[in-house]
């Protein structure tokens, strides 16, 4: 079966290329989601089967000064793709975020509870949502993507753990880490079976960016020291949600899948570091 991967050089596109020869990515020469024209056209010029989007305007600070591009590539292009691709007849499946949720209560988030986004970021991811399940796609929310390659929260605390004897990480915001590797694998999992509508798909066990960056520190034999501090003492242009956390059982009974272990997906990552 192949699959089509909106998305190249990005976390979780480079792990559905490694995970599987029937992936084909395209890069932002092929399919500029700022220009949502162009990826109409690259999937009316596909032979594949499914579609899957791994594009997106992901810097979150940075979407506060500039939120009609993140709308654009995170709102216009997905709804276009999704739109040409269900006239196609080919399954459209696109992800989203914890970050479309106010991060009010304690309680894991279901997929129908209300979003109530904190930022510009997760106002486009929310848009992008609606816009495909409109067009009848399969929306999978997750969490926290950490993976060998591009930006994410394991690469700057394995970067700055080693530059410093303490850091201070926020305590209070709640979620679960999610490994991209294992991500592709569920992504091809739904693509296989695909059903469309609104799932959740993290790592587990959930915990807090603090605990996330000691684990780290740990795993990778660092002797940094991690301050718990509260959010309000580390202050960013995009409110962050304090509770991220997602209810994953829909995901799991629609595709057999459970959530994986974001501790074990860490040792992969820090052994696929050391091996470069
Ligand atoms: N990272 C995370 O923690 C989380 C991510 N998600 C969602 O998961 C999905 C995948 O995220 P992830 O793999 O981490 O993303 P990354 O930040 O690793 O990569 C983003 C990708 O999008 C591409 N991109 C950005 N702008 C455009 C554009 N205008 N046209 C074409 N491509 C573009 C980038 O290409 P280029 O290299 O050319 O800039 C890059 O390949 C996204 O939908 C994201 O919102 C959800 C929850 C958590
Ligand atoms: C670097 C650093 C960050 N932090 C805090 C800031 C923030 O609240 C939290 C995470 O910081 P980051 O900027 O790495 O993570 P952030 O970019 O907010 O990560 C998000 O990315 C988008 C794409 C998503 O969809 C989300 O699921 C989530 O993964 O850690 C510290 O407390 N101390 C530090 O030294
Ligand atoms: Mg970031």
């Amino acid at each position: 079966m192949r699959i089509l991967v909106i998305g190249k050089t990005g976390q979780v596109a480079q792990e559905l290329q490694r995970a599987s020869a029937d992936v084909l990515t395209l890069g932002r020469d092929q399919a500029d989601l700022s220009r949502p024209s162009t990826c109409a056209a690259a999937i009316k010029a596909t032979d594949a089967q499914v579609v899957i989007n791994a594009a997106a305007y992901t810097a979150v600070d940075r979407a506060e000064t500039e939120p009609e591009l993140a709308h654009m590539i995170n709102a216009t292009a997905p709804g276009t793709m999704a739109q040409v691709a269900t006239e196609r007849g080919l399954p459209f499946i696109h992800l989203s975020t914890d970050y479309v949720f106010d991060g009010s209560g304690d309680q894991p988030w279901q997929p129908d509870d209300s979003p109530a986004p904190l930022s510009a970021y997760g106002r486009s991811k929310w848009a992008g949502e609606q816009a495909v399940l409109a067009h009848g796609g399969t929306v999978i929310r997750t969490s926290w993507v950490f993976s060998a390659h591009g930006t994410n929260f394991v690469k700057t605390m394995l970067r700055l753990g080693a530059e410093r004897e303490t850091l201070n990480v926020v305590a209070d915001q709640w979620g679960g880490p999610t490994p991209a590797d294992a991500l592709a694998q569920a992504l091809l999992t739904v693509a296989k079976a695909p059903a469309s509508g609104l799932f959740h798909f993290a790592g587990q066990p959930d915990t807090n960016w603090s605990g996330f960056a000691r684990n780290v520190m740990a795993r990778a034999g660092l002797a940094c020291q991690i301050h718990d501090i509260p959010s309000t003492d580390y202050p960013t242009p995009a409110q962050r949600p304090l509770n991220s956390r997602l209810d994953c059982s829909g995901f799991t009974a629609q595709f057999g899948v459970q959530r994986p272990n974001w501790e074990t997906g860490l040792d992969r990552v820090i052994h696929e570091l050391r091996a470069q």
